[in-house]
């Protein structure tokens, strides 16, 4: 039975595919499992023991993962158009409900036209300027726990880093985060993630959000919706037409797109505008901050790579800022946060969703199927990676890279094809920027006292960075 987008919940849907999977509970699917092994161990055990293709309920939604490059090829390059959306839990009420994530078909088409360019090479360069400033904020914080000498958690040093950025460059707020923990922005910001009980219906049994919604139960606190709309509507109304082009933020530049049109329908009302700022939070945030997190947790680990690192940026940004088009000179960079993306993609699957009946490499996917894309899995199986938990930069050397044969379809950190992450370039050079400021003024080692969030920056990376002239920076975080 096959309804307008997804296919509707019958315990036969995959055996009249002739595809394995496992038993799953009625009305909760196989949540169970996976909530008892967690995302990636499931993705796992159920390929062992099920193969490449096989079937699950996500909920009520029956869900077909598939492990088979040549066949993810098709789905998510080649044959895109045949799955242009991801599979929506309809998990956001408005206006979230339009974030480019969750839009679909020829809306998402529109939106995303008006946010690439956002994040095109000539708007990244003129960022530069913004992501230094907080990169140099960051820096004078760890400086101080450094100085002390005293543990601290790493992590929430990202978060608050993070955070800035969010608001300098999304919103054209400057903050530091974190010595201001209560700043306005800062508490609303934090917001976004911490409805807990909604949060738990998501995770147990997302169909009932819809109902609950409608109860006027939301997934968002209100506050946090209507804080950001006053900003969006403020930002509108002053909007200043002579504004240097380098001092646009990101909400300037697609309210900019939003009005450039005659009909000013660019983006289709406030509630798209509000909708992609919004969206800064929910896919910038984390994302960023955890893959800054482990890349100086690799480091710190591995000195030999640490010290590798700490030559190439000391000999080619030396004191200088970084910008877009020095940390492309940067190749060893690159090759360690590529390790850390294969080793830790925050995002550790993905989805589409067919939007016909249609049959690729002999396997039929009916219309309204949801495919699983796992990840983390693809970026870390022993059979195609060896050691995968080894730390190794040298995988990603161009040499390698060339000669051996390696699938890009098993390194997708940012997903793949027309729907892969719009923010992409953002990130990196986010991620890169800041750890030329912390590697070549601090050095990275792991903590005795705790295991994996914490890492100890002993001494002055001896770069003699400009952002302290200070010597014997020492830091434990
Ligand atoms: C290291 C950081 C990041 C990682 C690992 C990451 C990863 C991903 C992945 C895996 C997807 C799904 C792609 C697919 O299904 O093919 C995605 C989508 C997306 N990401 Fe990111 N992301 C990161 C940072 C960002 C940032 C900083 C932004 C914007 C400020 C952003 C905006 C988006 C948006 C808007 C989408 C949806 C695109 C669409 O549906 O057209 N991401 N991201």
């Amino acid at each position: 039975m096959t309804s307008n987008r997804y296919l509707t919940w019958t315990f036969d849907t995959f055996t009249k595919l002739g595809i394995k999977g496992p038993t799953p509970l009625p009305g909760l699917g196989n949540f169970w499992s996976l909530y008892k092994m967690g995302m990636v161990k499931f993705d796992i055990e159920m390929i062992k023991k099920y193969g490449p293709v096989h079937g699950v309920y996500f909920g009520r939604q029956p869900l077909m993962t598939i492990y088979d490059t040549s066949i993810l090829k098709q789905i998510m390059i080649k044959e895109a158009h045949l799955f242009p959306n991801h599979f929506n839990l309809q998990l956001f009420a408005p206006p979230l409900d339009k974030i480019l994530f969750t839009l679909t078909d020829e809306h998402w088409k529109h939106v995303r036209s008006v946010v690439s360019p956002i994040f095109s090479s000539g708007k990244m360069r003129k960022m530069s300027d913004k992501i230094n400033k907080c990169c140099k904020t960051f820096h004078k914080n760890l400086k101080v726990e450094a100085d002390m000498r005293r543990t601290f958690d790493f992590d929430s040093a990202c978060d608050a880093f993070t955070m800035d950025l969010i608001a300098s460059v999304g919103f054209g707020v400057s903050i530091d985060s974190h010595n201001n923990p209560n700043n306005l922005f800062v508490r609303m910001a934090k917001k976004v993630f911490q409805n807990k009980l909604t949060l738990g219906v998501v995770l147990l049994s997302p169909w009932l959000l819809k109902p609950l919604t409608r109860l006027g139960v939301p997934l968002f606190e209100n506050d946090f919706i209507q804080f950001f709309t006053d900003v969006i509507n403020r930002t509108i109304k002053e909007k200043d037409d002579d504004a240097d082009d380098n001092e646009l933020d990101f909400l300037q530049t697609l309210i900019n797109a939003h009005q450039a049109s005659a009909d000013g329908d660019n983006l289709r009302g406030n509630k798209d505008l509000l909708a992609q700022s919004l969206s800064f939070f929910l896919v910038g945030f984390e994302t960023v901050s955890v893959t800054l997190s482990y890349l100086c947790y690799n480091l710190a680990c591995y000195q030999e790579h640490q010290e590798r690192l700490f030559k190439e940026i000391v000999q080619i940004i030396g004191k200088e800022n970084p910008t877009y088009d020095s940390i492309k000179q940067l190749t060893y960079l690159d090759m360690c946060l590529n390790e850390t993306l294969r080793m830790f993609p925050f995002a550790t699957r993905t989805d589409r969703v067919a939007s016909q009946d249609v049959t690729i490499n002999g396997l039929f996917i009916p219309k309204g199927m949801a495919v699983g894309i796992p990840i983390h899995f693809l970026q870390n199986d022993p059979d195609y990676w060896p050691d995968p938990h080894v730390f190794n930069p040298e995988r990603f050397s161009e040499d390698n890279w060339k000669v051996s044969i390696v699938d890009p379809m098993r390194f997708m950190p940012f997903g793949a094809g027309p729907r892969n992450c719009v923010g992409m370039r953002l990130a990196k050079m986010e991620v890169k920027m800041a750890v030329v400021h912390l590697i070549r003024n601090f050095r990275f080692d792991v903590s005795e006292k705790t295991d994996v969030s914490c890492v100890v920056v002993v001494d002055d990376g001896g770069g003699g960075g400009d952002d302290d002239d200070d010597e014997n920076n020492s830091l434990l975080c």
